[in-house]
C-alpha cells in the first residue's frame, strides 16, 4: 500500500528455533529467549518481567514495535522484520555461584550502555563488514547516519536492600527503506545497514553474533567485578568509539549547552570533553559531532 511503510512481510521472519538453539540451553549465554511477532515495546515488556520476578537472562526478541522507546522519551521506529529489537535483562547486583560472580555495586552500572554499544558495533563490523563507530554514548554512526541505538533502564529492587535490575534494549536498522526512515528531532540523519551498503542484511546471524557479544562482555565485565578498565572494555570501548577526537557540541539533560572537543572516556564510561572553560566529564546527554 503506498503511504503506509508497515506492510512490507517479504521480509523474512527471524526462526525463533534457530535463535533460541545458538543462545540458551547448556551451551548458551542466555536463560530464555522469547520471539514477538509484535509487541508495544520489548523494553517495557521486560521491565514488568523484572518487577514480577523474572530472573536474570531472559531475551525478548520482536519482529516489530508499536511503541518503541527511544532515549530521553523519544519514538524508535520498528516496522514488520526490517530490523532488530531486542531487550535483555540483567541483574548485575545479584551474586551468580555457577560462574562464580559477585554482585557488582551500582556504580558501575553506567558502563551497561556503552558495553551494548560495544557489542552492537563488533556485531555489524563482523557481518555486515562496515565501517561502524559510536557516538558516545552509544548510538551507532555509519557515514554521520544513526543506524542502531541502545536503551538501558533501571528498574528498582522490591525494598531499599534489593540492588535494581537493568533492561538494556537494542534497536538496529536492517533492511529498513529509505521511506521508512525515522526523522531525527536531534538532525541527525537515520539509516540502515541494507542503505548503507552492508554486505550481508540476513536478521539471524545479525542478532546471534550481537546477543553473543553482549553477553561475552557481560561475563567478562562481571568476572572483573565491574571494572572496566580490566576487563579490556573501556579500551574496546575507545576502539569503537567515533566520538573521541572530535570537536563536538553537548546538550545537557537540563537544557544547557558547551561546545568542545572530545578527549577520552573515564574510568567511570563519562566522556572528557575540554572547552574554553576548561574539562567537563558527561554521565548524560545528547552529543552532535561537528567536525
Ligand atoms: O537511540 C535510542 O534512542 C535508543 C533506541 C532503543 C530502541 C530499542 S528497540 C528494542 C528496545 N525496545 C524499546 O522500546 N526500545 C529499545
Amino acid at each position: 500500500m503506498p503511504g503506509s511503510p508497515y506492510t512490507d512481510l517479504d521480509r523474512p521472519p527471524l526462526s525463533a528455533a534457530r535463535l533460541a538453539r545458538a543462545l540458551t540451553g547448556p551451551h548458551g549465554p542466555w536463560r530464555r529467549l522469547e520471539l514477538r511477532a509484535e509487541t508495544g515495546s520489548t523494553n517495557a515488556d521486560v521491565v514488568d518481567a523484572a518487577r514480577a520476578g523474572e530472573p536474570e537472562g531472559l531475551v525478548l526478541v520482536a519482529e516489530r514495535q508499536t511503541a518503541g522507546r527511544g532515549r530521553r522519551g523519544r519514538v524508535w521506529q520498528s516496522p514488520p522484520r526490517a530490523g532488530i529489537a531486542t531487550s535483555v535483562l540483567l541483574r548485575p547486583g545479584e551474586a551468580d555461584p555457577e560462574r562464580g560472580w559477585s554482585p557488582i555495586a551500582p556504580a558501575a552500572y553506567g558502563w551497561l550502555p556503552l558495553l551494548a554499544g560495544v557489542a552492537v558495533a563488533e556485531a555489524v563490523a563482523l557481518l555486515a563488514e562496515l565501517d561502524a563507530g559510536l557516538k558516545w554514548p552509544n548510538d551507532l554512526l555509519i557515514d554521520g547516519a544513526k543506524c542502531a541505538g541502545v536503551l538501558a533502564e533501571a528498574v528498582p529492587g522490591n525494598g531499599p536492600t534489593q540492588p535494581p535490575a537493568i533492561v538494556v534494549g537494542i534497536g538496529l536498522n536492517v533492511t529498513l527503506r529509505a521511506d521508512e526512515l525515522p526523522e531525527n528531532p536531534t538532525g541527525l540523519p537515520a539509516t540502515s545497514l541494507l542503505l548503507a551498503g552492508a554486505t550481508a542484511t540476513d536478521r539471524d546471524p545479525l542478532l546471534r553474533a550481537l546477543l553473543r557479544a553482549l553477553a561475552d562482555w557481560y561475563a567478562r565485565w562481571r568476572s572483573a567485578g565491574g571494572d572496566a578498565v580490566a576487563c579490556g572494555l573501556r579500551d574496546a570501548y575507545l576502539a569503537a568509539c567515533a566520538t573521541v577526537g572530535r570537536e563536538v557540541r553537548v546538550l545537557l539533560p537540563d537544557g544547557a549547552e558547551f561546545r568542545g572537543t572530545a578527549t577520552g572516556v573515564d574510568a567511570d564510561g563519562q566522556l572528557i570533553v575540554r572547552g574554553p572553560d576548561g574539562e567537563r566529564r558527561l554521565a548524560a546527554g545528547d552529543v552532535l559531532h561537528l567536525r
